[in-house]
């Protein structure tokens, strides 16, 4: 028996799906605002802050195998990967994630198998410098996706992501929370600019299998 794929939210609207597609498509990149549902929002940043103060999250290492290394010069962000089980909260954020990668499939044939992802937290002045997504040995992350979980974040407060797109001008975008943007891991160099506050989100990535 085929199993359905998770409800649909409200982001799987005709139009909001094809506006998502063609930008990937076109510029590399889109981005949605109101992506997460509010009282899910609260939820993962309430989960994100609580990882925060009990110590769960880890500075993030950058490189891969032999090359993998603590540099918070390059990346100052702490992280924790998601399994599932871990919250109610994560389980609808991954089937959430799961109801997009059949869309993206849908939509793009881009075959993508699997999701992975982390919740982030940048403290006041935390980084992370431009760099591509994906790893040159391992060609299996395919789309990125990032979601913001922040209250009330102010453009003033920096902690853009600068989108830096082949050709085309520098994008920042700032990290309000339910926003959600997607980019294609392998093209779109970035980085994430410090903020004077907490800046929380959830990174993830469609990957194909090798
Ligand atoms: O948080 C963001 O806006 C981007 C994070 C990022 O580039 C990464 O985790 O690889
Ligand atoms: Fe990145």
């Amino acid at each position: 028996m085929l199993v359905d794929p998770p409800v649909c939210p409200e982001y799987c609207s005709d139009a909001l799906q094809v506006d998502m597609v063609d930008g990937l498509v076109e510029h590399g990149w889109s981005q949605q605002n109101i992506f997460l549902p509010e009282q899910l929002r609260l939820a993962l940043a309430a989960e994100c802050r609580l990882l925060s103060g009990n110590g769960a999250l880890k500075l993030a290492a950058v490189g891969r195998g032999a090359q993998r290394a603590l540099q918070p010069d390059i990346r100052s962000d702490r992280i924790l990967w998601l399994q599932a089980g871990q919250s109610a909260a994560c389980d609808d954020y991954l089937q959430l994630m799961e109801s997009l990668r059949v869309t993206l499939n849908r939509r793009l044939y881009l075959g993508l198998d699997e999701y992975e992802s982390h919740f982030a937290f940048y403290a006041p002045g935390a980084s992370y410098l431009k760099h591509l997504d994906r790893f040159r040995d391992d060609g299996c992350r395919t789309v990125s996706v990032v979601i913001y979980l922040n209250q009330d974040w102010l453009p003033e407060q920096g902690g853009a992501l600068r989108l830096h797109p082949d050709g085309e001008c520098a994008q920042d975008i700032s990290p309000i929370g339910s926003r959600m943007v997607l980019f294609l891991s392998a093209e779109m160099l970035h980085e994430v600019l410090p903020a004077t506050r907490d800046r929380l989100s959830l990174a993830g990535w469609f990957r194909r299998r090798p």
